[in-house]
């Protein structure tokens, strides 16, 4: 089957999630007792999510952004008639005979340039000479290239008939005032903005990109760059989510590790929260006995922490902090546990704080180039290779399945997903694959 973009089976998001669990979703019997599945963690965070307000912004800070509310079209485009060509305003019936051995003089009696013109007029028998983008004088009906003209000053010879409305670009043939040319939701890119800006607005109603602040938790973690004792590591996963945070759109505030002191991560987070929309953390959520986020944040009573029935990213939480009800989604610390759980929750979270529907990646049905096994409960997110072939889309699982392999993660441009219930899947089978960094 070729790559398609079905969002279709289980991985398709409720866009406006409700209040009860969506009737007809059979939870899948595998899952142990006391395991929640992805979709009910999903929905309980998407509940606790709102669109940020629009509000008007700079036009190229809202690229990618929805916007919030139908564009009508102030003005005309073009805003007048205007040359198409640099040459001689003509009348086209003046010069109905000119061939290059006949050609037709024509006085010059004025010049008009883009942007240095005033209203003008010609009479028939005469030309003037056009920039292209000028308005066109009245009595023209036709634009002649230089190419079909000596080229002349004071007078020209046309040496090419031009038909009527040649070379000249009407008021409105593009645009026209009052018709809706955007409409809301449409997403941002290049195109829109030049649009935008064309018909001169300034700036644009759309929600603003959510300002997440990320932090990583673990004594053991040290930056990039700086020194590591013989028990530490360097904290791969802020640099991660920031970067996947601004893949999606969003605005990255990356702190660096914070210890795993409760006080101390209180303390920061606290401080942290005058900047953030949304809050993610990575590490600390697990079964030890310094899981540093979990111990404090269940202190406050506003956030739950779950085993969700998937493979890689089974500790989950999620809840709001602080007088500022500020949501926050802790992630586990493995760093391949962290992207998927990124990919799972954050990237929907902040998808519906921008208003940008769908909030989940579209699933693409592709060809498996390997066996996969699994055991059954969890539903995997197995790092694969997407291509697309001449015979249609194909996935190959890649090598390193732990949920701390990051360097096997960086190979993968897709997860297949296994569903909780399957045991294998085989060489051959169409498969649901998620194909990452793909715009949607
Ligand atoms: N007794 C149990 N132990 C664990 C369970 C369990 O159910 N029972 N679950 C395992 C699973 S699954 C995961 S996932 C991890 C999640 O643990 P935490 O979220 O508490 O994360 P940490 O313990 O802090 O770290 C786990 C691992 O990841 C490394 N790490 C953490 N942060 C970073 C970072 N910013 N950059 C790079 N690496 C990071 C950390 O050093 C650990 O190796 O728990 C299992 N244990
Ligand atoms: O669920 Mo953990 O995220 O597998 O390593």
């Amino acid at each position: 089957m070729p790559a398609g973009d079905g969002a279709s089976g289980d991985e398709g998001a409720p866009d406006a999630p409700s209040s009860a669990a969506p009737a007809g979703r059979v939870r899948p019997a595998s899952i142990p007792d006391g395991l929640l599945t992805v979709e009910d963690h999903l929905e309980k965070i998407l509940r606790g999510v709102g669109p940020l307000r629009a509000y008007d912004q700079p036009l190229v800070e809202s690229l990618g952004l929805p916007l919030h509310e139908d564009f009508v079209s102030p003005i005309d485009l073009p805003r007048f008639d205007n040359s198409g060509m640099d040459g001689y305003a003509v009348l086209a019936e003046d010069v109905r005979d000119a061939t290059r051995e006949t050609p037709v003089v024509l006085p010059v009696v004025g010049e008009v340039h883009a942007g240095n013109a005033r209203p003008f007029a010609i009479s028939p028998g005469t030309a003037a000479k056009i920039m292209t983008g000028a308005p066109l004088p009245r009595g023209a009906d036709a634009v002649v290239p230089f190419e079909h003209t000596d080229r002349g000053g004071h007078k020209v010879a046309i040496h090419r008939a031009p038909t009527e409305g040649q070379s000249i670009r009407r008021a409105g043939d593009d645009v026209t005032a009052g018709t809706t040319v955007l409409t809301a939701g449409t997403v941002l890119g290049a195109r829109e903005i030049g649009l935008l800006a064309s018909l001169g607005a300034a700036r644009v109603s759309a929600r603003p990109r959510p300002r997440v602040v990320i932090l990583s938790t673990g004594n053991e973690l040290r930056d990039p760059g700086a020194h590591l004792e013989y028990d530490s590591i360097y904290d791969g996963n802020s640099y991660m989510l920031a970067a996947a945070v601004r893949s999606a759109g969003a605005i990255a505030y990356r702190v660096g590790a914070v210890s795993d002191d409760p006080k101390v991560f209180r303390r920061v987070l606290s401080d942290q929260l005058v900047r953030a929309d949304l809050v993610v953390t990575s590490g600390g959520i697990s079964q030890g006995e310094r899981d540093v986020v979990k111990q404090t944040l269940k202190a406050l009573g506003t956030v739950e922490f779950h085993q969700v029935a998937m493979q890689p990213g089974k500790p989950q939480g999620f809840g709001k902090v602080f007088d500022e009800q500020t949501p926050i989604i802790t992630l586990p610390g493995n760093g391949v546990s962290a992207y998927v759980s990124f990919e799972v929750f954050v990237l929907p979270a902040l998808r519906r704080m921008m208003g940008l529907t769908p909030y989940r990646r579209p699933m693409v049905h592709a060809v498996l180039a390997a066996d996969i096994n699994s055991s059954p409960g969890r539903r995997q997110y197995v790092r694969a290779h997407f291509e697309v072939t001449h015979r249609g889309a194909k996935v190959t699982p890649i090598s390193g399945a732990g949920s701390h392999q990051v360097g096997a993660l960086a190979q993968a441009n897709a997860l297949i997903i296994v569903g909780e219930d399957e045991t294998a899947l085989n060489l051959g089978d169409t498969v649901r694959t998620l194909v990452l960094d793909r715009p949607f």
